[in-house]
């Protein structure tokens, strides 16, 4: 079948220019190429207001869309047809005239142990006390206190290779990162430990790209579902209906972990208090379809164990230090 001129514009894929986004991004495009030869697909790339702060702790700037805003005008006006993320930089809710299109298949959604030069063979469990932890998420922040409390935590900031070239002049003993930005990096030898759920759930999204379209336009959307993984949309899918039924504007420990097994759904979700000495936590099992359903019900049944008291503390914590 011979495509119509008008359908042969070049397709055009909006980027951060992260080395972990571009590696992504260009996944992605070469992904679509295999698919659709009959078009061409390019890579756009631009610098989101997340880039460009790389001195405050994420955690106390807690906007929204910190990584996805930039990718979202540039679609909005035309300027490109897609745009790849890390899931979780994903925005719960989504602007007006946008959609997420596709879920890729996941790397592993774990967290990860990077240990510098002296401490290699050791794990959390034995590194000595006060040993000094890089981590900027109060989710890992959370349950490290929690499960380790004879650690020392300091905030770190930058991308990967910026954090890793902390950790190894000796600003940090460890660090904790995505053992998936740490693979598709190629520093995946750097991984000490990988942290099982019983110490730290993973953040909604970790491991999987999401990625989003106008949602006025059929046609990019039917090229992109092509690479979706339906069992990592439906886990993801049941992860975000849990945190947008408990998020409140900023950036919360809140923890997941999904599976899929015989046919069934299992998700685990968590909320912690800053200091860790609070972790609620509770699991629903249900079908793959219902996932958002599964989703939302548990973030309320989290709400009656005392989830909702040690939100409203962070916001106010937060709001207060702003
Ligand atoms: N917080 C930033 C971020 N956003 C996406 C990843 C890579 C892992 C992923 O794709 O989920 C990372 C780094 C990290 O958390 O260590």
């Amino acid at each position: 079948m011979t495509a119509t001129p008008s359908t042969q514009r070049p397709i055009r894929i909006g980027s951060r220019k992260s080395q972990l986004a571009l590696v992504q991004t260009e996944w992605v495009q070469t992904q679509l190429q295999a698919r659709h030869g009959d078009r061409s697909f390019e890579v756009v790339t631009m610098t989101t207001q997340g880039d460009n702060i790389l001195d405050v702790a994420l955690a106390k700037i807690g906007d929204k869309g910190l990584f996805t805003k930039e990718l979202e005008l540039s679609m909005l006006r035309q300027e490109t047809d897609l745009a790849v993320h890390s899931l979780k930089d994903l925005p719960t809710h989504l602007p007006d005239g946008l959609m997420l299109g596709a879920i890729t298949r996941r790397e592993d959604p774990a967290d990860a142990l990077v240990l510098g030069a002296k401490w290699l063979g050791y794990t959390l469990e034995t590194l000595p006390a006060g040993t000094i932890i890089g981590t900027s998420s109060l989710r890992r922040l959370a349950q490290l206190r929690h499960h380790y409390p004879h650690l020392s935590f300091k905030d770190v900031r930058g991308n990967l290779n910026t954090r890793l070239a902390k950790l190894d002049a000796g600003e940090y003993d460890g660090l904790i990162l995505a053992v998936a930005g740490l693979r598709r990096l190629g520093f995946g030898d750097r991984i000490s430990q990988v942290l099982p759920a019983s110490v730290s759930l993973y953040a909604v999204g970790q491991g999987a790209l999401g990625i989003e379209c106008r949602s006025n336009d059929p046609e990019i959307l039917s090229l992109i579902k092509t690479l979706e993984d339906p069992e990592t949309a439906a886990r993801c899918l049941a992860e975000r209906a849990f945190l947008r039924q408990l998020e409140g504007g900023c950036q919360v420990p809140i923890g997941v972990h999904t599976v899929i097994e015989q046919g069934q759904l299992r998700l685990t979700g968590l909320v912690a208090s800053l200091d860790g000495q609070r972790l609620v936590k509770d699991t629903i099992t249900g079908d793959p379809s219902t996932a958002e359903v599964l989703g939302a019900s548990l973030a309320l049944t989290l709400r009656e164990q005392g989830a909702s008291e040690i939100l409203a503390e962070i916001f106010a914590t937060v709001r207060s230090e702003r």
